[in-house]
Order: structure tokens, then C-alpha cells, then sequence
């Protein structure tokens, strides 16, 4: 009841911040719904002085702003709140509309999103390496993208994963150069030290109240002798535990919309257009002057004083920049496009964490519902395939739904009506694929060949992985919550197992890698993430890891656009 109405308060708080409600209509309504108790005088302001704000703005758009930004979800909205902070002309424009939405803000719903208004609904072309399936690549077409649909698991990686990167040649990305940045944007709910930050806009805690699946696990990893952790991203390194979540304390979701955006959607000097797409940058010589954008008014081209940021995510950066003529001349040409920067990387070095739907698991009677505060993702395992890779590249998920991909109903039988999944991922894939545009027209999606499975060593650590956590399912630590093993539900050969790791495979929505930042040939972006032989233009979102993190991708998006925000305002 009383989540009802803190529901119902936030709802008029967020119409207030949308410019639908002036202060009388909201009061009014706050009144008669008996909520008036409930709102904080700060926020209430803030809400009001974010709508009449932005409805003046998306009124009076310019035809220049000191910084354009495309894509508003992890990297975008903190960039964007940066540089309005420090006083900038900013326009943030967003292809997806409002997220004021329960189907955004409450975390059990999260999956309801995949493959409806709210996701891109993006596949990647069919494949031999999982059985010519077309996959489909869930992407957030939202305020907040992939952060107000995704299923909120908060994980940094190892702190190779960074060193990686320098090594690479991208100087000023080593762990302990961008620890303090993960430590900054987190108000982690153990409080601050060595490894964690606390007072930071984003909240980040574990499951509360954890289903008793989640228990399960953990006992059952503990069983298996992989080493428990009391908080997965600090130390981060190889271990098993409950899952750090971006979530409020009040049980919402903690998006880089709610957390960075809103707060100074209030400020006259930023402007943000939803239902707006980019469609093309603009040039003079070498330089980016602005961009041409596509809104219910139709086209209009918007120059940028300073720079252009684009932060559209692991896809859609490296698609602006190909529709723009950066990319590879030839292919640049067939497409109907005219060159502007022979750039050969962008599209290319293409990563993402296949995960498996899955081995599941029959619980022990009827499955106890989830509280709608819980992600259905409460615990996971990072470990090795194999005694003899060096560090961890495969991740054993718990998933607190019951489902498989149709293939793997079809030869193994539906998922049972009480039950639960262990899926395993592979996140440390060594395959690579590949973007491209198919035509010159910005509505067409293009042609995403993934790599999911394409390398002997990807499909070997795979199939290890559906072994371990048939394992992991096995221990005693599962006996009070599960029945049987469902599916596979036999043992399958080697060829079977293969089969099966072809078929259950999807994507975990983790798409970077298409600008990739570096200093090869290949490298889109340089250290400071300027696009290579481009002056004003900055790509600076997942799609500039030169190599996929080990693990959800979410943490380290809010990072590169936190860092990003540094490198502009020279505060790093
Ligand atoms: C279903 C799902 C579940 C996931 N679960 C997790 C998880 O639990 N943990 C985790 O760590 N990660 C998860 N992820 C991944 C995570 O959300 C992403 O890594 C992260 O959001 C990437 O941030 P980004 O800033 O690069 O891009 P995004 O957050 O994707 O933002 C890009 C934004 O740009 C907009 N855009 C694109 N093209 C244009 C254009 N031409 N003009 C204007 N705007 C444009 C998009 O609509 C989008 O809002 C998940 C993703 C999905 C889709």
C-alpha cells in the first residue's frame, strides 16, 4: 500500500519533470491522491524545474550548442550532466522516448522490455556457429538506453581487463587509473573503501530479501570449492556471490537517467530531445561542425561550437559514424556514401558475451515468487573453464525465471512451469565480428555478423562452462530448492554438447568493441577518445572498449563516459 502510493508520487513527480503538469495541476492531484505526504519539497522543485525548463528548451532549439550528444543512456546522460554542470551548452538527443515508465523503473519487470517498444529489436545475422539461428541483440531505445532496461547487474570486470587496455596502447586506461572513476559515480551501499566509493550518484547494493534460489547457489559454489566473496567487485577477481545491483534503496531501478540526468534537467543550459535521431554529422574539411537530425518536424541540422559527442552505444556509434563517410572507403562507396576519413576499424572488432538459456532446474514444489525489487539475477560465479586458462573467463549465472530458447525446447522439452535456469556465459570470448551498414538509408538496421561461438577455443570454454554448472546444480547446496535437473536433463557426448551450446546460445546484451579505441591501424578513437584524423568529434560509450570487459558491460559504459567527462573538462 505504501509502495503504492510512493508509486503513484513518483509517477506525478516524473509527469511534473516531463512539462504535462504545471505546480497547480500537480498539487492538486497530489492532494486528491493522498501522496502529498510522501513528496520530498527538494525533488518537487527539482521535478518542476526540470519540465517548464525543458519544455521552454525542446520550444526554442537552437542552431548551435557548445557540445551536441547523441545517444542519452550510460555514457550519454553522464557526459551530458557533466558538461551542463560546469556551466556548457548542451544538447543531449535521444532516438527513444520518456522512461516514466513501470516497466523501466521496477526491476522485476526488467525482461518484460526484450523485444518490445523499449528495445531496438536488433538481430545479428544468422550463423553456422549456432545453427543459423538469427540471434536477437536486445538494446535500449529509451531515456537511459541499455541502463533502463537491463537487468541491472553491477559488475566492473577483473582489473586485467583495464591493464589490457593500456597495454594495447590506450594510456590512462590502466585499473588503478580508472578505479577512482568507478569510485566516484557509486554510492555503494557497504560503504566506501579501497575498492568501493560511497556518496556517488548511482546506488548500488545486493539483493535484500534474495530468493532462496540465490542461497542455493552460493552454498552450491562453496561446495564446489570455488571461493566465496562478500562483495563481487571488490577485490574484483575470480569467486562466486550475490550480485551487486544498480538499485535505489527504495527497491527502484537506478538508471544513469534518474541518477545523473535528472538532477540538472532544470539547468537552461541543457537541452534534451527525446524521439530525436541522429542521422548524419556534418563537416567542414576534416572537421565536424555539426549534425543533421531527424525529429517529428522532420530534418534539421544543428552545429555544434565545440564538439559533437556521439554516445549511441556498442552499435549505433560506429552506424552514425559509417552513414557520416568515416569508415572504410570502399565498402563506403558501394553503400552509396561519399568518404570522409578512411577509417577501416569502425565496425569492426565486434564483442559480446554469449550466455546460455540454459540448464534448468525443477524446483523442489511450487517456485516461490520473486519480490518485484529483485532482477531475477541475484547470483553468479566468475571462474576458469579450465585449470589451465590463467584467469577467469567464463561466468555460471543463476536466472530466477524459467525459460530456453526454442531450439532447445524443441529437442529437450519446454522449461519446466516450476523452475530455474543456471546459464552459462563466456566472457571472455576471443571471436570477433563485424558491423556494416547495407544501405545508406539511417532507418535500415544493417548487418551485425556476431562471432558468437566462432573460434575453436569460444565453443570448447563454452561447452566446459555447460558442465560446470550442470555441476553446480548437482551439489547438495541445491537439495532444498531442486527437484531434478530438467534440461539437458542426460548426459550428452561431445558432439551433443557442441550442439547444445549452439543452439541455447543468445546474446547477454553486451555489444562493444565497433569504434575500438587504440593506436593501430584498426583504432577508431584515440586515448582521449577523439576519432582518429577528425577534429571535434568524440566517440565515448561501450563502443570504444578495445576488448569486451569480463562481465556485464554496464559498469564500465558509466565509467568510459564519467572518464569522458574528465578528459573535456580537463578535471582528470
Ligand atoms: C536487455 C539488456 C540487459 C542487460 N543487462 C545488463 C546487466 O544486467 N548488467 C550490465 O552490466 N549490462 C547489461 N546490459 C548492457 C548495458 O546496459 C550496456 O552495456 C550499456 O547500457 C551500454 O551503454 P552505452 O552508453 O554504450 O549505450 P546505451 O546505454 O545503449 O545508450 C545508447 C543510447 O543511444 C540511443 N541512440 C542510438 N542511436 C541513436 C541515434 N542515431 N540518435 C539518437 N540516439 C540514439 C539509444 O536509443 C540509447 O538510448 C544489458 C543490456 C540490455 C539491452
Amino acid at each position: 500500500m505504501i509502495k503504492a502510493r510512493a508509486e503513484a508520487a513518483q509517477q506525478l513527480l516524473d509527469r511534473m519533470a516531463r512539462g504535462t503538469l504545471d505546480r497547480r495541476a500537480f498539487l492538486k492531484l497530489a492532494a486528491a491522491m493522498g501522496v502529498a505526504v510522501l513528496l520530498d519539497p527538494g525533488q518537487t522543485e527539482q521535478a518542476l524545474a526540470a519540465g517548464q525548463t525543458q519544455l521552454a528548451n525542446r520550444q526554442a532549439v537552437k542552431d548551435s550548442y557548445d557540445y551536441v550528444i547523441v545517444g542519452a543512456g550510460a555514457a550519454g546522460c553522464i557526459v551530458a550532466a557533466r558538461l551542463a554542470d560546469a556551466g556548457a551548452d548542451v544538447l543531449l538527443v535521444e532516438s527513444g522516448g520518456s522512461d516514466d515508465l513501470p516497466q523501466v523503473t521496477t526491476p522485476g519487470l526488467w525482461f518484460t522490455n526484450i523485444g518490445g517498444p523499449l528495445d531496438w529489436k536488433f538481430h545479428a545475422a544468422p550463423s553456422p556457429d549456432v545453427n543459423n539461428r538469427a540471434v536477437p541483440l536486445a538494446m535500449g531505445h529509451v531515456l537511459g538506453g541499455g541502463t533502463s532496461i537491463n537487468a541491472m547487474l553491477w559488475v566492473r570486470g577483473v582489473a586485467q581487463d583495464y591493464d589490457d587496455w593500456a597495454q594495447q596502447g590506450c594510456d590512462g586506461w590502466r585499473f588503478s587509473d580508472v578505479l577512482p572513476v568507478f569510485k566516484e559515480i557509486e554510492d555503494w551501499e557497504g560503504g566506501a573503501n579501497q575498492w568501493r566509493g560511497a556518496g556517488g550518484p548511482l546506488q548500488i547494493g545486493t539483493a535484500h530479501a534474495p530468493h532462496p534460489t540465490a542461497a542455493a547457489f552460493v552454498d552450491a559454489a562453496r561446495q564446489m570449492d570455488i571461493p566465496i566473496l562478500d562483495d563481487m567487485n571488490g577485490p574484483m577477481r575470480e569467486g562466486a556471490g550475490y550480485a551487486n545491483m544498480s538499485i535505489n534503496r527504495d527497491g527502484s531501478r537506478a538508471s544513469a537517467a534518474r541518477a545523473f540526468l535528472r538532477p540538472v534537467l532544470g539547468r537552461p543550459n541543457l537541452t534534451l530531445l527525446l524521439n530525436t535521431d541522429a542521422v548524419r554529422l556534418l563537416f567542414k574539411g576534416s572537421r565536424c561542425t555539426g549534425i543533421a537530425l531527424h525529429g517529428a518536424d522532420g530534418v534539421r541540422n544543428v552545429a555544434a561550437r565545440r564538439e559533437i559527442i556521439v554516445t549511441a552505444g556498442g552499435i549505433a556509434s560506429a552506424k552514425l559514424l559509417l552513414l557520416s563517410g568515416i569508415g572504410d572507403a570502399d565498402d563506403a562507396r558501394r553503400a552509396g556514401i561519399t568518404p570522409t576519413v578512411d577509417l577501416k576499424g569502425v565496425g569492426r572488432n565486434f564483442q559480446d558475451h554469449p550466455l546460455l538459456f540454459g540448464v534448468a532446474l525443477r524446483y523442489k514444489g511450487k517456485f516461490p515468487p520473486r519480490s518485484m525489487t529483485s532482477n531475477a539475477v541475484e547470483a553468479a560465479a566468475l571462474v576458469r573453464s579450465d585449470s589451465a586458462v590463467n584467469r577467469p573467463d567464463v561466468m555460471m549465472v543463476l536466472q530466477q525465471v524459467s525459460a530456453v530458447t526454442p531450439e532447445i525446447r524443441a529437442a529437450f522439452g519446454a522449461a519446466p512451469e516450476n523452475g530455474f535456469v543456471i546459464s552459462p556465459a563466456l566472457v571472455r570470448p576471443t571471436s570477433r565480428g563485424r558491423y556494416q551498414l547495407t544501405s545508406a538509408d539511417w532507418r535500415q538496421a544493417g548487418r551485425l555478423d556476431a562471432g558468437f561461438l566462432a573460434t575453436e577455443r569460444d565453443l570448447e570454454a563454452t561447452a566446459r562452462c555447460i558442465d560446470l554448472c550442470r555441476d553446480l546444480g548437482r551439489q547438495h547446496g541445491f537439495d532444498p530448492v531442486r527437484a531434478a535437473e530438467a534440461i539437458p536433463g542426460r548426459s550428452l557426448g561431445k558432439a551433443a554438447l557442441r550442439d547444445f551450446a549452439r543452439n541455447a546460445t543468445i546474446s547477454f546484451g553486451h555489444p562493444v568493441g565497433t569504434c575500438k579505441m587504440g593506436i593501430d591501424e584498426m583504432a577508431v578513437v584515440d586515448s582521449q577518445l577523439r576519432v582518429h584524423g577528425v577534429e571535434g568529434l568524440r566517440v565515448c560509450d561501450s563502443s570504444i572498449m578495445p576488448s569486451i570487459v569480463t562481465g556485464p558491460t554496464s559498469a564500465a559504459s558509466h565509467m568510459i563516459g564519467a572518464k569522458a567527462a574528465h578528459m573535456i573538462l580537463g578535471t582528470a
